[in-house]
């Protein structure tokens, strides 16, 4: 059998500048022989985007929010997650659970005893190897955002709501040091993939 991949997440507040990191990740590792797995939530499979564009679209109570990321994080596990690791491939997420806490509970205020009671019931076992936290003040992230896209329902959410988002990411990373590698992407592209070279070499 061959060994177990590693799970790698990405996260951060919108426009930290996550996204634009993940395909240097996947270069970095395949240029060491990696087979390399990409994939996001909410979404990941055909039915989680489904989900996604609901999510990202349709406003509803904080709870069905929260349950909702967690189904489409069920399916993408079944599908993609669970079976790429145990294939020995490196999976990519853009996004997992730490976004639920930062965004469900930080952002929206949603109970975090609860926030972990669904955490432990949809995976008690697995959790990221390595989770890159690209860390930004409010204001970078803003003006990356606006700069680029038109935005989601999460995205026109106001300063608070991602100071908390924010908040709460860094209070994760506190809680486990030993997955999380908090990268200051305040810097250019260049430093900020040094940063995040030395973090994956930590893993090979
Ligand atoms: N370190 C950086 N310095 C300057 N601009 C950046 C940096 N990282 C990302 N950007 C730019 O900021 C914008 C948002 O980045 P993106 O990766 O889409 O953010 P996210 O996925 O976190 O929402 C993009 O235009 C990107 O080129
Ligand atoms: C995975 C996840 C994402 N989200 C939110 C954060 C983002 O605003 C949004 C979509 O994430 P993302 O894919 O980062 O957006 P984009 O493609 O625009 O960069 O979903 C949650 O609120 N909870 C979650 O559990």
């Amino acid at each position: 059998m061959s060994e177990q991949g590693k799970f790698i997440t990405f996260e951060g507040i919108d426009g930290a500048g996550k996204s634009t990191h993940i395909s240097f990740v996947a270069d970095f590792l395949a240029a060491r022989g990696k087979e390399i797995v990409s994939s996001r939530e909410p979404g990941g499979t055909p039915l989680g985007e489904k989900l996604r564009d609901l999510l990202l679209h349709e406003k509803m109570h904080l709870e069905t929010e929260a349950l909702l990321m967690f189904a489409s994080r069920r399916e993408h596990m079944a599908q993609v997650i669970e079976p790429n690791l145990a294939a020995g491939k490196w999976v990519l997420s853009d996004r997992f659970s730490d976004a639920s806490f930062a965004y469900q509970s930080g952002g929206r205020g949603m109970d975090r005893a609860k926030m972990e009671a669904l955490e432990g019931w949809v995976h008690p076992q697995l959790q990221p190897d390595l989770t890159l936290l690209f860390d930004v003040p409010l204001e970078v992230a803003r003006e990356r955002l606006d700069a680029t896209r038109a935005l989601d329902k999460f995205e026109r959410e106001q300063e608070e709501f991602f100071a908390r988002c924010r908040a709460e990411y860094l209070r994760r990373a506190a809680q486990f040091p030993q997955r999380f590698a908090v990268i200051d992407s305040t810097r250019s592209i260049a430093v900020t993939q040094q940063a995040i070279s030395e973090a994956l070499e930590k893993l090979l």
